[in-house]
């Protein structure tokens, strides 16, 4: 097992991100996230799982604030998003990394920058990243590969370069959508271990997988979505569930 992420206690109500009652449907249709209610807090490192079609990749959707809830409050680093605008929303983005299933790296960028774009549309001169994205690069064990471009990088490179993207920002959160979905069981420890790394640093950390031996690696928080309903169980605390 892997050496146990972040477990600084932490205190109710200074959640990340806090979920009251909150429930999503697509359109017209039945509602696919039922009565969830939950927090992130700082420093937490926590699964989400769950059956193909429970509802996952939809959570992580809200939790990016690239979709509003239908029903309930979603609370993010203190906003109520209900009331908050397209251009506000994206400004709290900011503070979230987020590493898609399908690494979404841009062909025709090196990997050094694709890591550095976040720094580039934040305005920042390449004088002061510079040396920074390339210390990223070695720590996700790519420092071989900083001026290829993806095409040629196998899964778990593209997976790496993806993840240093979504943190070269530092963000507060980090959401990950199956990071080892595409890679064999020892690079799927040692991305597992990249992200516990991360935590220790300070950042939240949430994984959502279909892996259930990852869930074996790391004792941390489970949340568990089945059709819509979510379960919380913490193995530092107790009492399951809540926040
Ligand atoms: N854009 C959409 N429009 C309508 N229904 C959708 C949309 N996206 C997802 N759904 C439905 O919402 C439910 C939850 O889907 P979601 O993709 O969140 O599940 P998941 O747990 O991530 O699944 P998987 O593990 O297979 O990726 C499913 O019934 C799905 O058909």
């Amino acid at each position: 097992m892997i050496a146990r992420p972040n477990r600084r206690p932490q205190m109710k109500g200074d959640a990340l991100v806090r979920f009251e009652n909150v429930g999503l449907r697509y359109g017209l249709g039945p509602e696919v996230l039922k009565d969830l209610s939950f927090g992130i807090e700082p420093h937490s490192f926590q699964f989400l799982t769950g059956p193909s079609g429970a509802g996952k990749t939809s959570l992580l959707k809200l939790l990016f604030l690239s979709l509003r809830a239908t029903r309930g409050i979603v609370t993010v680093f203190d906003h109520d998003t209900s009331r908050l605008s397209k251009d506000e929303l994206s400004v709290l983005r900011r503070r979230i990394g987020i590493v898609f299933q399908d690494f979404r790296l841009l062909d025709h960028l090196t990997t050094y920058e694709n890591v550095a774009l976040p720094l580039r549309v934040l305005g920042k001169e390449e004088a002061s990243y510079r040396s920074e994205v390339i210390d990223l690069l070695e720590w996700v064990g790519l420092g071989e590969r900083i001026d290829a471009y993806p095409p040629i990088l196998s899964g778990g490179e593209k997976q790496r370069a993806a993840i240093a993207r979504a943190v070269i920002v530092r963000p507060e959160m980090l959401l990950a959508d199956e990071p080892t979905g595409n890679v064999d069981p020892p690079l799927a420890k040692r991305l597992l271990r990249l992200f516990v790394e991360l935590n220790r640093t300070g950042t939240a950390v949430l994984i959502a997988t279909h892996d259930l031996s990852l869930l074996d690696q790391v004792e941390a928080r489970q949340l568990v979505i089945r059709e819509g309903s979510l379960t919380v169980t913490d193995p530092h605390h107790a009492e399951a569930g809540g926040w």
